[in-house]
C-alpha cells in the first residue's frame, strides 16, 4: 500500500459527463428487537412497505383507533430483521460497485438512532464491497489498469480524525478547487493491494474509531464515519475516476452522562444540519446550507450532488423508540425525494508544472513557424501565379498532395499531443511517488520519535536488507513497565513501520518503471517530432491559395488554443500543488509541535519527581505556551472544546515551593501574573536533554528536499536518496 496524497477531495470535478438525474434510494432496515425496548412497534408487510403503530387516542375502540392512526411507509426497499447482510449488500451496494468501475460515484450512508443498527450494517457493506471490488477487477480484461485507494476519516467533536493514521492530529477541512471543493488536508489515501490487505485496513481504521457505551448500545459510535474508495483506471480520454462513500453516522442521543454531553451535542447538531439539508433539498430549495457541520460539508456531493445515494435509515421495532423511529422514518421520506445528477467522472490527468511550460513553448514555436510558411508561401505563390499558369493537371496533383500532407501534419500533430501527455501524466506520477516516499518516512519518523528507537527491519526481500545497517539502531528496545496500553501501542507501532518499509520498497520499485516508461515515451516523442518537422519542410513548395490555406490556418487555431488551454491547465496544476507543499509543511510543524510538547511534559514530571521548583520566567514560558497551545486548537465552532493537547499542570507541592501561582490551578486560561515569582532560579534544575539525534535518513531527505521546494520551481520533488539513508 502506498499512502500518498496530502489532501483528498470530497468533490468530484475534473471532465464529467452527466448519465442522468437520479432520485436518491432510500431503504429501511429493521433490527430485531431487545430485550428492553418493550413490545414490537413497527411491523415489516413487505419489501417496500412497513407500518408503525401509533398509540391510541382514546381509551375507548383502542383497536379502531390504532388502525387509523397507524402510518404506513413506503420506500424503494424495506429490510426486515430476517433480513441477512448479503440480502443487503446485493440490493442497494453491488451496482455501486460496478458503477465506481465505471467511473461513477456511489455513496451508501447509514441514517438512525443510536442502537438502531447503523454500524452493523455498514460493516457489513465495506467488508463485502471492497472483496467485491477486488474480484471484479481481477476479472475485468485488465487489472493492472486499476488502482483502488482508501481514505477513512472520522468526525467527532466536530474535529476530522484520519483514523488509517490516528497518531496524526486533527485535519482541516478546506474549501479549495475549482468547484470550492471540500478538501481534507493532510489526509492520508491509501494504496490497496487486495481484498485481504484492505480488511486488515478496515480493521486498523474500525480499531480508531470513537466508541463508548450509551443507554440504548454497549458500544455506540460516537463520531460519524466516511470511508471514501477512490478507483482510478486508464482509459482513453485519460483517468477515469470511480468513488464510493460508505458513510457510517453516528446515531443521535437525548442528552445523556455529563461526560457525553459535548460529543452528544455535536452529533446532534451535525445531524440537525443534515436533516435541514435532507429537508431543504427535497423540498427544491434553491439556497441548501451545507456549512452548519463538517458532516454536511463531506456529504454535498452525496446529498444533491452527482453521486449515486442510497441511504439506509435504521430503526428499533420496539415501543420505547417510537419517537426515533417516527422521526427516522420522516426524514427517510424526505430524503426520497432528494435529486442528485449523476456523472461519469474523467478527469485529465494533472500535468507536471515545468512539462507544461515546455509544451506551450513548442506548441507556440510550431504555429510560429506555420505561419512564416504560409506568409512566405503567399508571396511566393502570388508571383508564381503572376509569372506563370499552373497547369490545371499539375494544380490537381498538388491539391491532392496538399490534402495528404495536411492529413499527415495534422496526425502527427495529435501523436505529439499524446505522447507529451502521456509523458506529463508519468512526470505527474513520478512526483506523487516522491510525495508518497516523503510520507512513509515521516511515518517512521513519528515512531521513531515517539519511542525514542530506531525501528528493526523487516524481511520483505532482497531490496530491505540494504536497509538493514541503517537500521541496526541504537535505541533501547523500550520494554515497556507492564502497561498493556504501551505494549499495544508498541506492536501498532512495529506494524506500522514494517508496513511504511513495505511500502518504501514498492515505490521504489514503482519509480523505476516508471522512469524507464517516460525514457521509452520520450524517445518516441522525439522520432514523431522530428517526422512533423520534415513534413513541415515539404509545405512551402506545394501550398496554393484559397481552402488549402484556410485549413493551416485553422491547423494553426487549434494549435493556439491548445496552447491556451494548457496554459490554464498548468496555472491551475501550479495552485494545486502548492496548496499539496502546504499541507506537507504543515504536517510536518505539527509533528514537530508534538514532539515539543512531548519532551516539556516529560521534562515537568521530572521536575515534579525530583521536587525542584522552577523560576518564575520559566513557569510563565509554560503557560504561554499552554495558551498558545489552546489559541491555535480553540475553533470557532468548539465553544465547549477541549484542546487535546494541554499539558499536565505542575502538582501544587511544586508550584508552592517556588510561590509561584502560574499554573497551580490546572486551567488551560490560568493567570500568569503569579502571585510570587521570587525564588532565585534552582540549580538543582535538571539539564534539557540532549537534542534528539535526528534520523539521518529522514531529516536529510526532507531537508533536500524543502529546498528544492523553495528553490526549483519546475516543482519536481525528487525521492530521499539513498546516499542520504544510508549516512
Ligand atoms: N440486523 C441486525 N441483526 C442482528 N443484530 C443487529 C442488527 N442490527 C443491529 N444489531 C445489533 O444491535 C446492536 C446495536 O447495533 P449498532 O452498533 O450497529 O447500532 P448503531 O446504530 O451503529 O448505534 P450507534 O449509533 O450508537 O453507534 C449491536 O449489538 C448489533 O450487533
Amino acid at each position: 500500500m502506498t499512502q500518498s496524497s496530502a489532501s483528498s477531495n470530497y468533490r468530484l470535478h475534473g471532465g464529467v459527463r452527466t448519465i442522468s438525474e437520479e432520485k436518491l434510494m432510500v431503504a429501511v432496515r429493521v433490527r430485531p428487537l431487545s430485550g428492553n425496548e418493550g413490545p414490537r412497534i413497527v411491523h415489516v408487510v413487505s419489501d417496500k412497505m412497513l407500518v408503525l403503530e401509533e398509540e391510541a387516542d382514546s381509551r375507548r375502540d383502542v383497536l379502531r383507533q390504532r388502525r387509523i392512526n397507524d402510518k404506513h411507509y413506503i420506500y424503494d426497499r424495506v429490510f426486515s430483521e430476517d433480513c441477512t447482510q448479503e440480502e443487503v449488500y446485493d440490493a442497494i451496494c453491488a451496482p455501486l460497485v460496478g458503477d465506481t468501475l465505471r467511473g461513477i460515484a456511489g455513496a451508501v450512508f447509514a441514517y438512525g438512532a443510536t442502537g438502531a443498527g447503523k454500524t452493523h450494517t455498514m460493516t457489513g457493506l465495506m467488508s463485502r464491497a471492497l472483496s467485491h471490488l477486488f474480484t471484479s477487477i481481477a476479472e475485468s480484461k485488465d487489472p493492472d489498469a486499476y488502482e483502488v485507494k482508501l481514505s477513512y476519516i472520522e468526525i467527532y467533536n466536530e474535529n476530522i480524525r484520519d483514523l488509517l493514521n490516528p497518531s496524526a492530529g486533527p485535519l482541516e477541512l478546506r474549501d479549495e478547487g475549482s468547484h470550492g471543493a471540500p478538501v481534507v488536508a493532510g489526509l492520508s489515501e491509501v494504496r490497496a493491494l487486495g481484498a485481504a490487505h484492505v480488511a486488515e485496513l478496515l480493521t486498523r481504521g474500525d480499531r480508531a474509531r470513537t466508541a463508548e457505551p450509551t443507554h440504548a448500545n454497549h458500544h455506540s459510535s460516537r463520531g460519524h464515519a466516511l470511508l471514501s474508495v477512490t478507483v482510478c483506471a486508464k482509459v482513453d480520454e485519460g483517468i477515469q475516476r470511480g468513488r464510493l462513500f460508505l458513510i457510517d453516522l453516528a446515531g443521535s442521543e437525548r442528552a445523556g452522562l455529563r461526560a457525553r454531553r459535548l460529543e452528544g451535542a455535536h452529533i446532534n447538531r451535525s445531524l440537525l444540519a443534515l436533516g435541514n439539508c435532507i429537508m431543504a433539498l427535497s423540498g427544491g430549495a434553491r439556497y441548501v446550507n451545507y456549512r452548519d457541520s463538517k458532516l454536511t460539508r463531506l456529504l454535498r456531493e452525496v446529498l444533491g450532488g452527482r453521486c449515486r445515494t442510497v441511504m439506509v435509515a435504521h430503526v428499533a421495532p420496539g415501543a420505547t423508540q417510537r419517537d426515533t423511529t417516527r422521526s427516522t422514518l420522516h426524514y427517510a421520506q424526505r430524503a426520497a425525494a432528494i435529486t442528485n445528477r449523476v456523472e461519469r467522472e474523467v478527469v485529465e490527468t494533472p500535468m507536471h508544472l515545468s512539462q507544461y511550460r515546455t509544451v506551450i513553448n513548442e506548441l507556440r514555436e510550431e504555429i510560429a513557424r506555420l505561419k512564416v510558411k504560409m506568409k512566405d508561401d503567399r508571396s511566393r505563390s502570388k508571383e508564381d501565379l503572376s509569372k506563370e499558369e499552373m497547369s490545371r493537371e499539375d494544380a490537381i496533383e498538388n491539391t491532392a498532395h496538399l490534402k495528404s500532407l495536411r492529413e499527415a501534419i495534422v496526425s502527427t500533430f495529435k501523436q505529439q499531443m499524446r505522447l507529451r501527455r502521456r509523458l506529463m501524466e508519468l512526470d505527474s506520477h513520478l512526483l506523487g511517488l516522491a510525495l508518497d516516499a516523503e510520507r512513509q518516512h515521516a511515518a517512521i519518523s513519528h515512531w521513531e520519535a515517539r519511542f525514542n528507537r530506531l525501528y528493526k527491519p523487516i524481511s520483505i526481500g532482497t531490496r530491505l536488507s540494504t536497509q538493514q545497517s541503517y537500521r541496526g539502531g541504537t535505541g533501547s528496545t523500550g520494554t515497556s513497565s507492564g502497561s498493556s496500553a504501551a505494549a499495544s501501542e508498541r506492536a501498532e507501532a512495529e506494524v506500522a513501520v514494517e508496513q511504511a518499509w513495505a511500502e518504501l520498497a514498492a515505490v521504489e520499485r514503482e519509480q523505476e518503471a516508471a522512469r524507464t516508461e517516460r525514457a521509452r515515451v520520450e524517445r518516441q516523442l522525439e522520432q514523431v517530432r522530428l517526422r512533423g518537422a520534415q513534413l513541415e519542410q515539404e509545405l512551402p513548395a506545394h501550398i496554393g491559395n484559397g481552402p488549402e490555406r484556410e485549413v493551416l490556418a485553422l491547423v494553426c487555431r487549434v494549435h493556439e488554443l491548445e496552447a491556451d488551454k494548457l496554459a490554464l491547465q498548468g496555472e491551475r496544476a501550479a495552485r494545486a500543488h502548492d496548496l499539496r507543499r502546504r499541507d506537507l509543511a504543515l504536517q510536518r510543524r505539527d509533528a514537530q509541535r508534538r514532539l515539543s510538547d512531548e519532551i516539556i511534559t516529560r521534562q515537568r514530571r521530572a521536575l515534579e519527581e525530583l521536587g525542584v521548583g522552577i523560576e518564575p520566567e520559566l513557569g510563565q514560558l509554560y503557560e504561554l505556551y499552554q495558551q498558545e497551545i489552546h489559541a491555535s486548537t480553540y475553533t470557532e465552532s468548539n465553544d465547549v472544546y477541549t484542546p487535546p493537547y494541554l499539558l499536565p499542570p505542575i502538582s501544587a507541592s511544586t508550584i508552592s515551593d517556588v510561590r509561584w501561582s502560574g499554573s497551580s490551578s490546572g486551567s488551560a486560561r490560568g493567570s500568569s501574573s503569579g502571585s510570587g515569582g521570587t525564588l532565585p532560579f534552582d540549580a538543582r534544575l535538571p539539564r534539557l536533554a540532549p537534542t534528539p539525534r535526528p534520523r539521518t535518513r529522514y531529516s536529510k531527505a526532507s531537508a533536500s528536499t524543502l529546498k528544492r521546494y523553495a528553490s526549483d520551481d519546475s516543482l519536481v520533488m525528487a525521492a530521499p536518496r539513498r546516499s542520504d539513508e544510508a549516512s
